[in-house]
């Protein structure tokens, strides 16, 4: 194994513990002002300041360190201003880990019905009432710094899949300077604000885009405009193009991702963050995670299987309920059915993530890769 290298710097400093193998895999440990975080790590998607379905105690005991929140969803409902007058997101939501917010730029794009898009920002209809609104990287800013998470976002522009070239190479250009714009309106000290890398699927874009924000230096970085539609192996060959030009010692998120074997390989490009809303958006239709791929416990299958969904889960809901059971209650469209499915599968991803920095610490990263590939079917 290497050796240690880190540097204790302010908020979301990133102190490398070790990198091993001829992979670029690493454990690392995020300083925030809510505490200090291992990496690699999953952080559970709680889009409208809760994530769906699971109380804050519940995320503590299934080991969740930082949660995501919306900022775009906030900002339209219930406003940031009034989150703030509550004594910011933790607070309003009872959580004293770790937050992060994305800067709604995604959303905007996903989300959106109506948008315009101009070097000023995005004009978009609000899919809540209709109503006309606009983001700009000073008004995401404002906005999160109001709601006061621990990491937040600079905004930028998610380039759909496809794109054209030219179109990608304008749109990252752009998101460069809205990423300079977002610095400018960040003043509030305890709080570390990440860039995020977009270039669509263009190695030549990824690189300019990557090289132009370290040089703006941030404390960490996020790698936008990922897991859109692209095939799998255009993503992993736009990790391989983008994770070595970004700081050893700072945090790099992989936004959006994913599925436990993109994680794996994630982590080998040497990213250290994921986020996801997979888990708990197929727990609510019925679907398990497990190492060898999905159970659908709401099939019929599994109507007297009176097993829990996994025999070697430590979560709550395989420590005392079968199979028969959770297909009974989500059949009946018992709300108690998609909390168990959930929390399954929240407490799957948080325990992969430390399954793999346990690998990484004991340098057998690579063959844990390997027994993990060879046993999940995509
Ligand atoms: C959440 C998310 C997923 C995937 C991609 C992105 C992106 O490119 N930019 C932002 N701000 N967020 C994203
Ligand atoms: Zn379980």
């Amino acid at each position: 194994t290497c050796a240690f290298a880190g540097q204790k710097k302010v908020l979301a400093a990133y102190e490398e513990a070790v990198k091993c193998g001829y992979s670029g895999a690493r454990a690392g440990r995020l300083h925030t002002p809510h505490g200090v975080f291992d990496t690699p790590m999953f952080m559970p998607v709680g889009t409208q300041a809760t994530v769906k379905a699971v109380s804050p105690r519940e995320l503590k005991e299934m080991g969740a360190q930082i949660i995501l929140s919306n900022t775009y969803h906030l900002y339209l409902r219930p406003g940031t201003e009034l989150v703030a007058e509550a004594g910011g997101l933790h607070r309003f939501m009872d959580w004293d880990g770790g937050i992060l917010t994305d800067s709604g730029g995604f959303q905007v794009f996903s989300l959106g019905p109506l948008r315009k898009i101009t070097e000023e920002g995005a004009a978009f209809r609000s899919h809540i009432d209709g109503s006309t609104q606009f983001l700009s990287p000073e008004i995401a800013i404002k906005a999160q710094m109001n709601l006061g998470a621990d990491i937040i976002m600079a905004f930028d522009e998610c380039i759909p899949y496809p794109a054209e070239y030219q179109y990608a190479k304008l749109s990252t250009e752009r998101t460069t300077r809205w990423a300079e714009r977002s610095q400018k309106a960040h003043t509030r000290s305890g709080q570390a604000l990440f860039a995020i890398v977009q270039g669509g699927m263009y190695q030549d874009l990824r690189r300019v885009s990557a090289n132009d924000l370290v040089s703006l230096d941030f404390p960490g970085y996020g790698i936008g405009g990922l897991s859109v539609g692209e095939p799998k192996p255009v993503m992993y060959e736009m990790l391989e193009q983008t994770v070595p030009l970004l700081p050893e010692n700072k945090p790099r998120y992989l936004m959006g991702v994913g599925t436990p074997d993109c994680l794996v390989e994630a982590v080998r490009y040497g990213i250290d963050m994921f986020d996801c809303v997979f888990p708990t958006r197929v727990a609510r239709n019925g679907t398990a995670m497990t190492k060898s791929g999905r159970l659908v416990v709401k099939n019929a299958a599994y109507a007297k299987d009176f097993l829990p969904i996994d025999e070697n889960c430590g979560c709550y809901a395989c420590q005392n309920f079968s199979r028969a059971y959770i297909r009974h209650l989500l059949k009946a469209d018992e709300i108690f059915g998609l909390r168990l499915t959930t929390i399954h599968n929240l407490y799957f991803l948080l325990d992969f993530t430390k399954k793999m920095r346990q690998a990484i610490l004991e340098d057998r990263f690579l063959s844990f890769r390997e027994e993990f590939l060879a046993q999940y079917c995509k």
